[in-house]
Formats: C-alpha cells, structure tokens, sequence
C-alpha cells in the first residue's frame, strides 16, 4: 500500500493496469474468433430449421435429413455447450489471483489517500471542481474529463471519510455533469443507484436538502419506479436514532485542528505565492557571489541568494550536477519507504496525513557523490560535518506535502546529547515540480521554488543555541509533477569554532512564533 505518496509506487500501478488491459484484450480477441465460429454454426442450423418448417413432412421422410438431425442433437449440440465452457474458461478474469501473483494494487486506503490529496490541493490552490474535473490545474489543462461517475464515487469517497463541506461539492459537480451530458444516458447499473440513493438520504438527514434533492432527481430520471423508496415511512428512509448516534458536528474528520488555524491560512497564502516579504525585510537582500570557506571557490565562486538574514535562509545554486542528481534518485528508489513524522528513537514511528511522500536514508560513506556532497556543504557553510544525520532522500507525488513543522527537535530525548540538536538544514533540490511543491517559510513570508541542483540552507538555532521558531516551514503541495529533495541535517557539538555562541541568549525575537494562532 501507500501508492499515492510518491510517483515511485503509482509507476507499478499503471504497470498492473497495462498488464491487465493486455490480458482482457486478449481474451476478448480470441472468444470473438470463437464466437463468429459459433455464430456461422448457428446460422447453419437455422437455416435447416427453414427448411423443415417450409415442409415438414416432405424434409422428415428424407434419410439424409433424418440423419443430419439425429447427428446434429446426438453430437453438434453437445460440441456447441463444450465450446461455450471452453469460453467461459477462456473469459475467467481472476483480480485475486493477480493479487497473489505479485501484482501491485492500491488498498482502501491509497484510495482515501488519493481522493484526500484532491482535495488538499483543491483548497490549497483555491482551485476550481469543475476545472479540476475538467483537468484543468490553473488553467493548463493535463488531463482527461472526469466523467459524472467518477465525480460522484470521489464524493461517496469523502462521505465515508466524513468531510460533509467536500462531499457537497464533489456531489454537485458530478450531477451538473450528469445533466449537462447530451448524448443518450445509459441506465447506470443498479448498484450505482442504490448509492446515489444512499447517499442523497444521508445528505437528507443532515440537513443538505438541495444536493439531497439534486441527488435523487437525477435518480428519478434514470427509473422513475424508484420514487416508492421516497416515500414516508419507507424502512430505508428512516433511520433509527440509536442505531446511528448523531454525528458531532459537520467537520470534516481527517482535518485536525491545526488547519482550521489563521496560520495554516496564511501558509496555504504563502504556497499560492499570495504573500510576500515587507519591503524592510526585502531590501538588504542580495544575489553575490561567495568564496565560502574553501580557496578553490576562489576560482569557483559560489552563486548565493539570499533570502532572509535574519534568521539566514540562503539558496546555493548550481551545487549539484544532473547527472549526480540522476546517480542519488537511482541509488534511493529501491529504498523509498512512506515517510514518517518525531520517531522517537526505538518508539513507533507514525505515518501521518501530515507528511505525505516517501524518503530513504542513505549514508554518505556509500558513494563518492554524497561524500562530495558534503565536503561541498563544509567548504561552503563552513559548517563541520562531523554530526550530520544521513543524507535523507524524499520524493512527494501530486498531492504530496509536509504540513508547517521545525527541523529541530524539542524533546532532548530525540536526538543524542553528544551531537546537539539540528542547528540547521541543507535541502538538496533533486527535481523541478511544475506547479505547487515549493517550500514555504508562513513566518517568513516566502516560498522557495524547487530548481535542479540549488541547496535551500538555514540555521534552525539561534547563535545562543535557542530554538529559532521562525524557521518554521513547510513542502507546499505538489500540484503538478513529482518533487525530489535531498535533506541533510546538521548537528550542533562540533560547530563551536564555525558558528560560535553568543554570551547573550537572542532568542526573544522568536519565541511569539511558538504560538499556534
Ligand atoms: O519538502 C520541502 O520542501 C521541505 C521538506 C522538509 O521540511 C523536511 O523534510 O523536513
Ligand atoms: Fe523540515
């Protein structure tokens, strides 16, 4: 399972589906030989058959005749029911016998995963259903309409997961499609309609009359007979009170509280690139070229943008070549896992809506590109390697995020006391993404675009080694295409003589962005 948190998974998916479509297609081409055969056979016989009624008495006094019927019921008969066995078997389409084959197939709840990531970027990106459902992502259409039956299993889909405010609109979306569909209608199956029903009845009972009654309108077009199960004292209808306690509120269950936030608002503003820096804060900033701490970057000048100062989150461009960057995402694909949020060391790690897309962890010593890696990181932070996590390689498919978190831990107990906490963070931009999967500061005011081979650096402490709250951020949701990132995390003990302390605590400044507001 986890298909949906990165593009690695979903690649097998699509292998199932072709593999699958070859498969039926070729059991429809071979019964369709067998079927014209039968077909032939059969035209063959009816045409003896009019012969006989022509005149009965005349075709059964003839031996041949007698014969040919005699040999047609004794054997032909029996052939024809062997052969539509043989096509029965033929036919057989066994999904779970491809399942213990090996064939990847998603879980419910990749399914539930899919349709919530919809509905993130949805809300996210302020987009539009019916665009969205047109393929259309801000105006650049990618895909293929959703037809109304897909629209409307997407909102059963959210129903079940109780998020009522999406369902609305999924609902609505996919009976506009149904009605402004031209071509003839065919009866959809029934167990469609029993779900429209279904679904339109619960709508009823919590109160959402209109896409109640849009609802079963549409089902009423389809088979008008269905209105008996509308009417009043209808066993479906009515549902028993202590059967079914009272949903608490029309709050959608997935959503915790965090995103109801003013500052999760304001995060999805900055990930719409809504936002921007004041002009005081903006000013000082510059792009220059930096010798950073090695001699060879004399020759070789690093180009350094800056984008806050303090806190210092600066870009480095150009740190990685495609080929390395090719090298890395190859070396980590065997190893992608669904990534998980605060382990605790030897505690349950936690896959979490919170953090959507999978990551490896591969050490440096394994390869020359890492090892280069962070000698490049050294000479240009100045940094001491000594203590640094290995090099964490994720990937975010569409939908994929990592909601407003800080690097550093603020437990003691989450990371060993000989190396300190995470002073700061290097991100390796392994990818472009075409729309959305920026990395968003909310505090800071600004987004960081993912460009191929540029590394995204921060301090995440303070010079006292206070926790610096405003480095909160977060991966924006990829919107369009697949984001690969590089994270390296440096530790605190051995970085006395490159960062040294301050006497003062400096640390004030920071501590209001604790607050959730
Ligand atoms: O995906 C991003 O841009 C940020 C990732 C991140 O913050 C992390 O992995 O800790
Ligand atoms: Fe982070």
């Amino acid at each position: 399972s986890d298909y949906f948190s990165s593009i690695t998974g979903l690649e097998q998916l699509l292998q199932t589906e072709n593999i699958l479509m070859r498969d039926l297609n070729a059991k429809l081409q071979s019964t369709k030989v067998q079927l014209q055969q039968l077909e032939s056979e059969l035209s063959a016989i009816e045409f003896e058959q009019e012969l006989a009624l022509k005149d009965t008495e005349n075709y059964l006094t003839n031996p041949v005749n007698v014969y040919r019927l005699m040999k047609r019921l004794n054997t032909d008969w029996m052939q024809v029911e062997g052969r539509i066995v043989d096509m029965s078997h033929q036919l057989a389409f066994n999904l779970s016998q491809r399942y213990n084959d090996g064939l990847s197939f998603p879980s419910q709840e990749d399914v539930e995963g899919a349709a919530l990531a919809l509905v993130r970027l949805q809300s996210t990106y302020k987009l539009d259903v019916a665009q969205v459902a047109a393929g259309i992502l801000n105006g650049i259409k990618y895909g293929t309409d959703m037809s109304w039956q897909d629209c409307f299993v997407l909102g059963q889909q959210l129903f079940e997961m109780e998020d009522y405010n999406n369902t609305k609109v999924w609902i609505r979306e996919s009976m506009e499609r149904l009605r402004r569909q031209n071509k003839p209608k065919p009866l959809p199956q029934m167990e469609t309609l029993n779900s429209m029903e279904l679904v339109a009845k619960s709508l009823f009972q919590m109160g959402d009359f209109d896409t109640a009654y849009e609802l079963s309108q549409r089902v009423l077009e389809f088979d008008p007979r269905r209105i008996r199960n509308w009417h009043l004292g209808d066993k479906g209808a009515a549902v028993n009170e202590e059967e079914e306690p009272q949903r608490d509120a029309l709050l959608p269950k997935h959503s915790d509280s965090y995103s109801l936030t003013q500052e999760f608002a304001h995060y999805e503003k900055v990930c719409r690139g809504e936002v921007e820096p004041s002009p005081a804060q903006q000013r000082p900033l510059r792009c220059r070229y930096s010798q950073g701490n090695h001699p060879y970057r004399q020759l070789a000048p690093l180009k350094m943008e800056e984008h806050s100062l303090d806190p210092f989150v600066v870009t480095y461009h150009d740190m990685l070549s495609p080929n390395k960057i090719a090298q890395l995402r190859e070396m980590a694909v065997p190893h992608m896992r669904r990534s998980t949020v605060n382990p605790l060391p030897g505690g349950q790690n936690k896959k979490s809506s919170f953090r959507v897309s999978k990551n490896a962890w591969l050490a440096y010593e394994t390869h020359p590109t890492m090892g280069k890696m962070l000698r490049d990181l050294s000479d240009t932070t100045g940094l001491d390697m000594t203590y640094c996590e290995q090099l964490q390689v994720a990937n975010y498919g569409v939908g994929g995020h990592y909601e407003p978190h800080w690097d550093f831990f603020r437990n003691p107990d989450h990371y060993p006391a000989e190396e300190g906490n995470r002073i700061a963070t290097a991100i390796y931009y392994l990818s472009e993404v075409e729309q959305g999967g920026a990395t968003a500061f909310p505090f800071l005011n600004f987004a960081v675009r993912p460009q191929l081979g540029n590394v995204l650096f921060w301090y995440n402490l303070h010079r006292s080694s206070d926790m610096d709250y405003r480095t909160k951020h977060a991966g924006c949701p990829v919107l369009k295409g697949s984001k690969w990132i590089g994270n390296v995390w440096i530790h605190e003990v051995t970085q006395t003589f490159a960062r040294p302390c301050d006497v003062f605590r400096d640390h004030e400044v920071s501590l209001e962005y604790e607050i959730i507001k």
